[in-house]
């Protein structure tokens, strides 16, 4: 039985930046990884730097929406084509978009006929970023499933959390899943992944502070529960309407002038952080031949990083924002505006 480890953790909480660093490890050398992000425009396979045949992107949206078709048949395939001697793994890392819900995924894991006989749940691992979780958990459901589910609690950016943040954070977590074991994201290695496995859903101690229950794949609720549950949660998320959370991206044909992109984006996430959750993209910059990463989450925005290359298609700005209750068209004209840009088009 091949584990299957479940990375989630909400928007930008860094579960690219955990995963990079665990697939450097020697023990992890053997991992497949299944990555599924939120809209169209999928970023994050680009900006992890190992890019071979056992990195696959997973396109279609939600992956709680997707989850008995696109990950069981990427799960599937992978199976096959290790059967037929074409690629070897000994782990799968699933990286789940920052609004899912792994609960789905656990449950096919468990209940699907064909899979259940070839992969086992490897455990949950949460990222849970010190400086946005606080408005993450109190806002959206989905921070708070994705706590519930863990097996083990990965806090990143402490080192940007104001002091005394982090203690506070922890205890709350303890609160929404006493189960699951805290670790530092700078942590080693061993140490995030050391005896790690799915205990909490085995024990069913997940979830107590915000839901009561959360089903386990034993707890005997399944259907009635998880209708319920899931129902829920894509009432948060849905995915086209006026409501819900919404991605779509900008795509520059001009190069950019690194000053002003940076004043933009920081006045814009001082007046919306609270509705922007994610902002992140690479970009051509003035002067530059390597592209530039960027990532803003809520009101943060980070440092920006050198990319070694430009990844597929054309040397072209692309910036990906998953938000909520702004258009895609309010952004575009602010961008084009405030830039001086006229080839600045919105993709949905
Ligand atoms: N200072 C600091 N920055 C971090 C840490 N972890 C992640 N980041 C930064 O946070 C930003 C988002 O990180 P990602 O790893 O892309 O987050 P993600 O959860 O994969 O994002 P989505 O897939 O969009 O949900 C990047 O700029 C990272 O460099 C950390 O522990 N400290």
């Amino acid at each position: 039985m091949t584990p299957v480890i479940l990375l989630t953790g909400f928007l930008g909480s860094g579960k690219t930046t955990l995963l990079q660093r665990l697939l450097q490890d020697p023990s992890m050398a053997g991992a497949a990884v299944l990555i599924n992000e939120f809209g169209e425009v999928g970023l994050d396979h680009h900006l992890l730097d190992r890019i071979d045949d056992n990195v696959i992107l997973l396109k279609s949206g939600c992956i709680c929406c997707t989850v008995r078709g696109e990950v069981a048949e990427a799960l599937g395939n992978l199976d096959s084509l290790r059967a037929r001697g074409e690629i070897a793994f000994d782990r799968v890392v699933i990286e789940t978009t920052g609004l899912a819900d792994p609960y789905p995924v656990l449950q096919t894991l468990t209940a699907h006929p064909v899979l259940r006989s070839h992969f086992t749940n490897g455990g949950v691992l949460t990222t849970v970023d010190a400086v946005n979780a606080r408005l993450q958990v109190e806002h959206r459901a989905e921070a708070v499933r994705q706590i519930a589910a863990a097996d083990r609690i990965v806090l990143t950016k402490t080192d940007l959390a104001e002091p005394g943040q982090d203690q506070a954070l922890r205890d709350r977590l303890a609160r929404i899943n006493p189960a699951a074991r805290i670790v530092n994201s700078e942590a080693p290695v061993a140490e995030i992944l050391g005896g790690f496995g799915p205990a909490a859903f085995a024990e069913g101690l997940v979830g107590r502070e915000a839901h009561g229950h959360i089903c386990g794949p034993d707890c005997g609720h399944e259907s009635h529960n998880h209708a319920h549950h899931h129902h829920a949660s894509h009432a948060a998320h849905h995915h086209d309407d006026v409501l819900g959370v919404t991605s779509f991206s900008l795509v520059i044909e001009d190069e950019i002038n690194w000053t002003m992109f940076g004043t933009w984006l920081t006045l814009l996430l001082h007046k919306h952080g609270d509705r922007i959750f994610r902002v992140k993209g690479i970009l051509a910059l003035e002067g530059e031949d390597r592209p530039i990463a960027i990532h803003g989450v809520q009101h943060l925005v980070h440092a920006p990083t050198h990319m070694t290359h430009w990844p597929d298609g054309p040397r072209q700005s692309r910036i990906v924002f998953i938000l909520e209750g702004l258009s895609p068209e309010q952004i575009r004209r602010s961008f084009a505006a405030f830039m001086g840009l006229s080839g600045v088009r919105a993709a949905a």
